[in-house]
């Protein structure tokens, strides 16, 4: 889209004013980002949405969905947020962001190919007895081919992004700039946004290198094995020998998005037990495995007709160390067992989140403020955009800022929220047996820690 289809910031309703666009255009042009005249809109809705004033109308944010398409991969993750948090930012955004989950325009179908060929020596064709040049799906990364091997057996191809690397080196500087000046609002200097950046460029490398992201799926399916729900989640066979930084391919699934809440009742699964699932798997996934998956968008988790979850695309993920998981095994029974919120504020300070000594003392009682509500409600009903507001207030005012891990799950359950109210809207998860027997079972490790003792379901080491 060129600057002059785009309509006017200032004309729309719902838009943040002239100047925050014109602040934040200067520093994407200070960036030398190419498309920095169409980033103009975009980053101004982001400004609004930031101030709590998201687009309300459908062709404003029509608008911005395209210039996010446009603008490219960062943006496309930034959209996939969105897309998914209807709570924070409104159906009408989330709605018009659904495409960028799985259908983004796809890339030149030559230059695609060019990939492929550097990457495994030799076009599709002489490699697969079946290849389908029409991508199935087509995201921030990567786009996804159907492809079938000499054996019979069904596979896909994610071949990455032509040149995606060079775009998103400017994207970076973009966002670094954009990080500072959310971080003057109370919000983005609680989730550390310029740490948040810094973070995800670090993970850029590696998430670029298909082959981490193949090692990672294993590993994470390996660390839910020991505990109780590593037969009720699924990753894809991944073909090694077929398999380089730039081309990934594995099994083919065959299942139904999550959030396809006809599908998934017809086909007769229990809307409870999947979001059961999908908590637990990523509780027991980061108290114990020390590994999470960090993009639980709906493409990303699928049903199979088994009712298992098939988690996709492990490109960003998030770690605790065991000594960060102890740490958090002692806030949760602090925070919901013990309701002992002076001990919470100290496990939160370990958690190297304050760094206004002395503020600890006051801490208790604050986190008591916000944490002490939510013993009375659930979490299927609870807002967290509110609960994320008043934890906003707290940590402006002992100047906290969450590890980056702490925010990545916190985006994880935003996610999981969604999927909660759209499968088990009357769902009590606080009082469902099986959620309640896990917290005890980490009650237990927590107490066991207390004493020194290392707990035997640590699967993995710091
Ligand atoms: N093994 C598979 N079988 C069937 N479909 C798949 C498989 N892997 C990926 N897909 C489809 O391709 C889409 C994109 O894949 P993936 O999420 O891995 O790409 P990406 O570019 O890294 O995406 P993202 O923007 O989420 O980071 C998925 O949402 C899913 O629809």
């Amino acid at each position: 889209m060129t600057n002059q289809e785009s309509p006017s910031a200032q004309a729309r309703p719902g838009l943040p004013s002239v100047s925050a666009v014109t602040e934040v255009t200067r520093f994407t042009t200070t960036a030398g980002h190419a498309a920095a005249g169409a980033g103009r809109l975009a980053l101004g809705a982001v400004t609004g949405l930031l101030r709590g004033r998201p687009p309300g109308t459908s062709d404003v944010a029509h608008e911005v969905r395209r210039t996010f398409e446009h603008l490219g991969p960062t943006y496309v993750k930034l959209g996939q947020l969105i897309a998914s948090s209807p709570g924070v930012f409104g159906n009408t955004m989330a709605d018009e962001f659904e495409t960028l989950l799985d259908r983004v325009r796809p890339a030149d179908p030559a230059l695609v190919r060019q990939v492929f060929v550097e990457e495994l020596g030799a076009e599709p064709e002489a490699v697969f007895a079946q290849f389908d040049p029409v991508p199935i799906a087509s995201a921030s990364i990567a786009q996804v081919h159907t492809a079938t091997l000499a054996s019979g057996e069904e596979v896909v191809v994610k071949i990455q992004r032509p040149g995606i690397a060079d775009r998103l080196a400017p994207d970076v500087a973009i966002l670094e700039r954009l990080a500072g000046l959310v971080e003057m609002s109370e919000y983005g200097r609680m989730l550390s946004a310029r740490h948040v950046v810094e973070d995800f460029a670090d993970g850029l490398g590696s998430e670029l290198d298909f082959r981490n992201e193949a090692a990672t799926m294993a590993e994470w399916f390996e660390c839910l094995q020991p505990g109780p729900f590593g037969d009720r989640v699924r990753v894809p066979r991944v073909y090694g020998e077929l398999t380089t930084a730039r081309v990934l391919t594995m099994e083919r699934i065959h299942a139904t998005r999550i959030d396809d809440v006809r599908a998934v009742r017809a086909a007769g699964h229990d809307g409870v037990a999947l979001c059961r699932n999908l908590l637990l798997s990523l509780l027991d996934s980061a108290f114990h495995g020390g590994l999470f998956h960090g993009d639980l968008h709906a493409g990303n988790v699928l049903v199979d007709d088994q009712g298992k979850l098939v988690m996709l695309d492990f490109g960003i993920v998030g770690r605790f160390d065991a000594r960060t998981r102890r740490i958090l095994r002692q806030l949760v029974v602090d925070l919901i067992v013990k309701q002992d919120y002076d001990a919470a504020g100290r496990a939160i300070f370990l958690l190297g989140a304050v760094h206004n000594p002395g503020s600890t003392a006051q801490g208790g009682a604050d986190i008591e403020k916000v944490a002490a509500p939510l013993s009375a409600t659930d979490m299927a009903s609870m807002s967290y955009t509110d609960l994320g507001r008043r934890l906003a207030a707290v940590a402006k005012a002992h100047d906290a800022r969450l590890p980056r891990e702490l925010v990545l799950v916190g985006k994880q359950l935003l996610y999981v929220e969604k999927y909660m109210k759209l499968l088990a809207p009357r769902w009590k998860a606080i009082s469902d047996r099986e959620i309640y027997g896990y917290m005890a079972g980490i009650m237990k490790e927590a107490e066991r820690d207390r004493r020194g003792r290392r707990p035997a379901s640590d699967t993995t080491k710091s």
